[in-house]
């Protein structure tokens, strides 16, 4: 196990530390690039950041010639539904027929799909899943990462969920932040008493902090799920709790759930796909963080992609996330999501990478500690086989990543051919 590493001749390397905090607005739109530079790292830390001809010479158990390649910080992903049991590829025949995703939830499918298969699987099973997708996240460039539950709705499962969780961000060399998403979907038990199903989650909290099993709480506000009245209530009982809270908002139907997490102080608004001028204007006027999903439209096949450029230009900061679960964005691929920030938002790649790294971070509540690389802090770093930042938004839908450092040691490297 290196105890340090030289990765020298970065043709370009991207630092992303030059502002503090979130990056909003038309800041998200410039980037420090460092061209021909070097990165040590010892103990797990970022050491030295210099020139490559400064640092070429110096002694390390592992130097890495770059050879002109891009390098940047890990990436932060920062909205996943990771634990969850089963598979929905039956109802990918229903989206092609277009069945709207609410239709299908409705129907009894969709997360409620989910919530059957994952009632049914054991901590185990859950959990083995769970370091699958891990693992395949890491190999895309992902070094921090939140995870929801939100396929239970019962006390049981949401408590199975989170604790799978937990042992899979201790066991797993990613850092996992975790999200309690009780408030999910309403389920046969509740369908005609969603108040009841937000009282029976309600009751969760204190056992949740107790055993810290989650740092945010989110609930998806949308048409045939919860109320803005609902969430408010909830999300005002999670703060009470000691809880920052996330908000799946405008999505689908235009409810005003932007304006609501603004209102509530919220870490995040999430999808925001639908959000009005009114929400975009109060989002920008807050510090509510914009995390878009292209993924999921893209994905479900209608609807209007998020307005990312009316967001950054009204001054928000805006991350993008993959979405990741097993019914309406199943992919662990953070790159296609970036070039679908690009082709289907309008994002400047500048923007994109702020998205993707210390705007990601901030999400979370990790901007002091991940979505950058800074000497001093923990070396999460990514080689790319790319010339330079333009280069992954451009090359869509595979992988880019030559090798991935989480806290200094190699964690991932691509293979090549067998034979
Ligand atoms: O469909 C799912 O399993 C995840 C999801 N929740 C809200 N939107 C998508
Ligand atoms: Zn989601």
């Amino acid at each position: 196990m290196a105890q340090t590493t030289l990765l020298y001749n970065i043709g370009q390397l991207l630092t992303m530390d030059q502002h503090d905090g979130p990056v909003r607005g038309e800041k998200m739109g410039s980037i420090d690039v460092k061209e021909n530079y070097a990165v040590f790292m010892k103990d797990g830390k970022v050491e030295k950041i210099a020139p490559s001809d400064e640092l070429k010479h110096t002694d390390a158990d592992e130097k890495i010639d770059c050879k002109g390649k891009l390098v940047t910080p890990g990436l932060v992903e920062p909205h996943t539904h990771l634990v969850f049991g089963g598979s929905r590829e039956h109802e990918m025949a229903l989206k092609q027929q277009g069945v709207p995703y609410l239709e299908i939830l409705k129907q009894g499918g969709g997360i409620l799909s989910t919530v059957r298969s994952t009632r049914k699987a054991s901590e185990k099973e859950l959990y083995e899943r769970a370091m699958f997708h891990l693992n395949r996240m890491a190999t895309y460039g992902i070094t921090t990462m939140e995870a929801k539950s939100g396929y239970g709705m019962d006390r049981e499962t949401e408590l199975k969920q989170l604790r799978v969780a937990k042992k899979a961000g201790e066991d797993h060399p990613l850092d996992l932040v975790s999200t309690f998403l009780g408030a999910h979907a309403i389920t046969e038990e509740y369908k005609d008493n969603p108040k009841a199903l937000l009282d029976e989650m309600a009751s969760m909290f204190d056992q949740i902090k107790e055993e810290d099993l989650a740092e945010f709480v989110d609930i998806f506000t949308e048409t045939g799920v919860f109320t803005i009245e609902q969430s408010r209530r909830y999300l005002q009982k999670a703060k009470d709790h000691g809880f920052d809270v996330k908000m799946h908002a405008d999505e689908i139907d235009p409810l005003g759930g932007t304006q609501l997490a603004v209102e509530m102080g919220a870490t995040t608004g999430d999808h925001l796909a639908v959000a009005t001028d009114e929400g975009i204007k109060e989002l920008a006027n807050s510090n509510t963080i914009g995390v878009l999903l292209p993924g999921t439209i893209f994905y479900l096949g209608k609807g209007e992609f998020a307005r990312a450029r009316d967001m950054i230009e009204a001054g928000a900061a805006i991350a993008i996330s993959t979405d990741f679960n097993p019914g309406s964005s199943v992919t662990e691929n953070i790159q296609l999501i970036m070039s679908l920030a690009a082709l289907k938002m309008k994002m400047t790649p500048e923007e994109i990478w702020h998205a993707v790294t210390v705007n990601a971070a901030h999400a979370i509540n990790r901007g002091d500690e991940a979505g950058q690389i800074k000497e001093g802090r923990k070396a999460d770093v990514v080689i790319w086989d790319a010339p330079n930042y333009l280069y992954i938004p451009y090359h869509y839908g595979v992988n880019h990543v030559n090798t991935v450092f989480k806290a200094g040691q190699k964690l991932y490297e691509r293979g090549d051919l067998l034979v």
